[in-house]
């Protein structure tokens, strides 16, 4: 479980995340949207254990992540918006290395990668320096390596970009199993199409405050709208601007 409570995050003048908070079960998938800027990597990386927040409480799977960063780094895992690769280690090295650091066993990390490997059909690419691979491939590299300690949280930051449909859909069926198995899963997409099928809740952030919560469902009801991209562009201020910009687009060209 993750439970977040009036969470600020301050960057010199810049107030990141405006104390905001909310509850994540196990089993349970919670999308963070919100417009660029809105907060939402930032709140991953706390919640990750990479950043640590200027107030509020942060408790993931029974740890405060503002005394035990370690640990909560230990117990999740975590995809950025952009990879940090190693660029001159292949993904074979990529994964012995993340294997070593993380302690796991070697016929445990053997299977694990060749699980995983093969499931997102990154095998040819094994012994090639990360740093001449595909975006799409790099972002596989990336996964695989979030998931080789079998995480039980898991944070994935736009974690599904650059995936091909059908790496998309692997993806997607890995994550059903991750929920059956009560891991704790924060997603955050721009793809709110992604978003409606994947999350059992989202959290919308605009402007460091989670301006609305709840199912999809729900989110349309309380917006009144049919579609989780007119509740986004309603609830964020940006469906008027969008007709506005669009007329004099038009009008321009
Ligand atoms: N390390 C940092 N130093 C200073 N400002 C930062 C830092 N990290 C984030 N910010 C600022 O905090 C705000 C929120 O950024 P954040 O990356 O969390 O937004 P986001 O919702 O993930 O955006 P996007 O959809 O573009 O990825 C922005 O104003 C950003 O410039």
């Amino acid at each position: 479980m993750i439970i977040v409570e009036n969470l600020r995050k301050v960057f010199g003048s810049t107030e990141a995340v405006k104390g905001i908070s909310f509850r994540i079960d196990n089993g349970e998938i919670y999308g963070l949207l919100g417009p660029n800027g809105s907060g939402k990597s930032t709140t991953m990386r706390i919640l990750a254990g990479i950043t640590a927040p200027t107030s509020g409480k942060v408790i993931v799977e029974g740890i405060d992540v503002s005394k035990d960063q370690l640990r909560v780094k230990e117990i999740t895992g975590y995809v950025p918006e952009t990879p940090a690769l190693y660029e001159s280690l292949t993904p074979s090295e990529f994964f012995s290395f993340i294997g070593s650091i993380r302690r796991i066993p070697q016929d445990v990390l053997e299977e694990r990668v060749d699980k995983l490997v093969k499931a997102f059909g990154i095998e040819e690419y094994m012994n090639h320096l990360i740093g001449t691979l595909s975006f799409g491939t790099r972002q596989k590299v990336s996964l695989i390596s979030a998931l080789l300690h079998d995480p039980k949280v898991l944070i994935l930051d736009e974690a599904m970009n650059g995936l091909d449909p059908k790496s998309g859909r692997i993806f997607r069926e890995l994550l059903m199993e991750f929920k059956k198995e009560g891991k704790v899963i924060v997603f955050s997409t721009h793809i709110l199409a992604l978003a409606e099928i994947i999350c059992d809740r989202i959290g919308l952030l605009y402007q460091g405050r989670i301006i609305a919560e709840g199912t999809v469902d729900d989110l349309k009801k309380l917006a009144e709208e049919e579609s989780l991209e007119d509740v986004f562009l309603k609830l964020t201020q940006a469906k008027e601007e969008v007709s506005l910009l669009v007329s004099a687009l038009k009008e321009a060209l």
